[in-house]
């Protein structure tokens, strides 16, 4: 096999794009990504890079305490390395400095990150010692744009800095086997991510983006071994962690989409992640295997970044195998795989006609990237070979197949249906993804049923352009989301269903808007009305009878009575004791039991109709707050052991709401409602929850380490309970406007109960109307640290869960967001465009 790299470069002229050092690192610590659970992580990169701001981000996370070599020198030696080495010059400098590192590698082995601030170069010594540490636990280097970079080091000329570059990111690639790349949020902070469109926004919440692309990407760095032998990520999920989708893994679900799209279309400037992948289940980036030149390997690295940013689907790598075109090495090939697996990419491609050892060394060394066996073959579906590829494949430890091969003809798609059968009759399997390519083979594409590939719409309006892509890459979709979608509702594959939202005042809902947005968006012919009801029993009962029922979401007063109603629910609305989600079970398990949210049945029975045998019942409302919460906190404000939180009312939002601090790990709740009885049954309710033994299963450790806390306060005139600090994190889920005879209660804060130094969140869950008097107190009478949410910023984030729960896909969340937006009015029937336009310019820097 030829390793060597003699593939024509596509280098361009700038001073990195020159340096020959190969950007492939070779060395055998890139062997296994597999660490011990409380393995440090080290961090290493150039000056500048954002390792501590990282590192700060992270510690509380991941439950690792700071470790800055930076700081051991100057305790060591008394000066900085830079005093150092001028007094006693370079060599001095490099010795004391690895003799340090090396020490902090022992010594802080578990528990810790080790931020390695070493300045540009890295002395040998200490490469070496990085080589070896990196054997057995994450050292990941951190990337910035060169540009950035010198922003904020307000130093060297840009062109010298460059220079500087290309002769360390090799040094900090060879002696690291995961890679991050820290993109720069300014263009964020100029659009202002703008909650319930404050006059000013707080810097920090620029970060938030980078904050949750960093968790998300340690979350699968750190992956662990368990005792059957499974690979596990060793902190708990962070994002998207409880959304119902992301119980199953997504090449286990039926009818899933892929969105391609090619490298050179995700470097360019200005791209649209998401517009990208509305309706997909996955983003896979498409490689050239061209040689892996610096510049090229931070192109990927950084593309794979920008998607991470923008969506929270899984990534899926794929280098174009080299038979694609005579020009590809397989060693470019192989360098490019290897290069992807440092970014921890969910999935990656390995072409399966490279021989046994190197896919086995690919497999090896995924860490927690699961690798997709990869093979396009004009061999006939009925010919041995695919079912050998298959086994190989599969005991070569693959997690999936990808079988595609040229369709000339109609006729080739029946075929394939018989090799699908065959794979489906074996008694151990993997998933299997396979369909035939170019035009001739849309249909036996549309009909795969795992990560079937699409293309972005766009892309097929310009047709010159497609089919120059259909000539560099004969395996190209000929497929969009729409269409793929289109022909499982025509072939009766799904049905068209409807859905409600069922309430009170349902009659003011946005949810409709919102939810046939996203249908339309994902190319589903589905329906969602509103019924206005005081009944809850029979308004369902109505319901129930449709065959094409497909869900219903639960309003205000029904969401506690609505738990009774169902035969089945998820242990978050157990526990919260409220559901606003209930969906039709149409097949029960084999012991006669109603399948739950873990389950892959629930989700594959979505989207088609019969007759209801049950129903199963979810609370995505404390999603929703949750991520409010998580969006709006300022680092200041990072909830600790003493962070308390206010809850204002005693429904079923307000449970939601203690719910949602709960998982966030807020241990001192106080409750205000006028009502004391009422508040008292939620905190008995609570109280009881957080000392059962299943509240194990519920929530973060540190919450079982030492019970949550509960005051009741039903006076404004209270003072604040003593030992509990002031509030950081208030919720109101009171009325807004009146209900029924009773008026709304005009509540504002009291100031007695609004003392926190650092200013917090609060956020009022009602849309239908915005400037109540609560939001008007934050925004005038407090200071800017404090930050307002509104029913506006809920609604479309606990519907995201819920769009997963009716039609088992991810939610297009921008364009659900948008519509709330563009559709609200006030009591009066009355827009506000200002307020509209600033925040729908703010979702684009939002997290996805
Ligand atoms: O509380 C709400 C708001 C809502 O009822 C609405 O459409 O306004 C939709 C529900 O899913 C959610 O729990």
């Amino acid at each position: 096999m030829r390793e060597d790299d003699s593939a024509p470069s596509s280098a361009r002229s700038s001073p990195r794009s020159r340096a020959v050092t190969p950007a492939l690192p070779t060395s055998p610590h890139e062997v296994r990504r597999i660490f011990d659970s409380r393995a440090s992580i080290v961090l290493v990169g150039i000056p500048g890079a954002g390792k501590s701001t990282l590192s700060l981000m992270a510690a509380a996370v991941c439950q690792r305490r700071i470790v800055d070599v930076e700081n051991l020198f100057q305790q060591a030696t008394g000066c900085s390395m830079i005093e150092y080495q001028k007094q006693f010059g370079g060599s001095n400098r490099n010795l004391r400095h690895a003799e340090i590192l090396q020490n902090a590698l022992q010594t802080f082995e578990k528990g810790a990150i080790i931020v390695c601030n070493s300045g540009y170069r890295l002395d040998a010594k200490s490469q070496v010692l990085l080589q070896e540490f990196a054997k057995t636990h994450p050292v990941i280097h951190v990337m910035r744009d060169s540009r950035s970079v010198h922003q904020y080091l307000d130093t060297a000329e840009e062109s010298k800095l460059q220079h500087v570059l290309a002769i360390s990111t090799p040094l900090f690639r060879r002696c690291s086997n995961y890679e991050f790349y820290n993109l720069d949020e300014t263009k964020a902070a100029h659009h202002s991510v703008m909650p319930a469109h404050q006059p000013s926004v707080p810097a920090f919440l620029t970060l938030k983006r980078a904050e949750r692309t960093f968790f998300k990407y340690l979350s699968l760095v750190l992956s662990t071994q368990n005792t059957h032998g499974k690979i596990q990520s060793a902190i708990p999920p962070i994002e998207p962690g409880h959304f119902p989708l992301s119980y199953l893994a997504t090449e286990q679900r039926s009818y899933t989409c892929a969105v391609q799209v090619l490298l050179s279309d995700v470097v360019i400037e200005e791209v649209d992640i998401e517009e990208l992948e509305f309706g997909c289940d996955a983003f896979e980036m498409v490689v050239e295997p061209e040689q892996l030149t610096l510049e090229r390997a931070e192109d990927i690295t950084k593309s794979v970044f920008k998607v991470r940013r923008s969506t929270v689907i899984p990534i899926i790598y794929h280098v174009m195998p080299c038979s694609a075109n005579p020009e590809y090495t397989r060693g470019s090939y192989l360098a490019s795989v290897r290069h992807g697996l440092r970014v921890a990419p969910e999935f990656a491609t390995i072409d399966l006609t490279m021989d046994e050892e190197v896919i086995l060394a690919v497999v090896l060394s995924r860490g927690s990237t699961k690798i997709i066996g990869h093979l396009h073959s004009d061999r006939d579906w009925y010919h041995p070979f695919w079912i050998e590829k298959y086994n190989m494949a599969m005991q070569l430890g693959c997690s999936a197949v990808r079988f595609t091969r040229p369709a000339k003809f109609m006729d080739d798609n029946a075929a394939i249906q018989s090799f699908r059968n065959a794979i489906y009759a074996k008694q151990r399997r993997i998933p299997l993804i396979c369909y035939n390519t170019g035009r001739a083979g849309r249909r036996s594409a549309c009909f795969n049923q795992v990560l079937t590939p699409v293309i972005p719409e766009a892309l097929m309006k310009d047709s010159a352009d497609f089919e120059e892509r259909v000539r560099h890459n004969p395996e190209t979709s000929w497929l969009t989301v729409p269409e793929a979608t289109h022909i499982l509702y025509a072939s009766f594959t799904y049905d068209p269903m409807k859905f409600y939202v069922l309430g009170a005042t349902a009659g003011y809902s946005l949810s409709p808007a919102m939810h046939n947005a996203a249908y339309r968006t994902c190319g589903m012919p589905h329906r969602f009305d509103r019924i206005q009801t005081t009944t809850l029993h029979s308004s369902l009962g109505g319901l129930l009878r449709k065959s094409n029922f497909g869900g219903t979401a639960i309003s205000q007063p029904f969401k506690i009575q609505a738990v009774s109603l169902a035969h089945s629910i998820s242990k978050h609305a157990r526990a919260i004791g409220a559901i606003n989600t209930l969906i039709p079970v149409r097949h029960l398990n084999d012991d006669g039991s109603v399948p739950d949210a873990d389950n892959v049945e629930l989700f594959q029975e979505r989207n088609q109709a019969g007759p209801i045998k049950a129903l199963y019942g979810d609370n995505t409302d404390w999603i929703g707050i949750r991520s409010c919460i998580r969006r709006s906190l300022s680092p200041a404000n990072a909830v600790r052991p003493t962070t308390s939180g206010l809850v204002i009312g005693a429904g079923g939002m307000a449970r939601a709401a203690v719910y949602a601090l709960l998982q966030i790990g807020v241990k001192d709740i106080v409750v205000f409602n006028r009502t004391r009885e009422n508040a008292k049954t939620m905190v008995e309710h609570f109280t009881q929850l957080t000392s059962s033994p299943s509240a194990a299963n519920l929530f973060p450790t540190f919450i079982q380490a030492s019970r949550p806390t509960f005051h009741i306060l039903e006076s404004r005139d209270e003072p604040w309970p003593e030992h509990v600090r002031a509030p950081t994190i208030i919720v109101s889920s009171i009325p807004t406007h009146p209900v029924g005879d009773n008026p709304s209660p005009q509540f504002t804060l009291p100031q007695q109960w609004m003392q926190s130094p650092t200013g917090g969140v609060v956020i009022e869950l009602t849309y239908r109307t915005l400037d109540t008097p609560l939001m008007k107190q934050v925004r005038e009478e407090a200071s800017t640290s404090w930050i307002c949410m509104d029913g506006l910023d809920l609604l479309p984030e606990q519907a995201f869960a819920q769009f997963e729960l009716f039609t088992g896909r991810r939610a297009p969340r921008r364009i659900m967001r948008e519509e709330v937006l563009r559709c609200w009015t006030d009591e009066q029937g009355q827009s506000n465009p200002d307020m509209v336009q600033t925040r729908l310019e703010a979702i684009e820097g939002q997290e996805p």
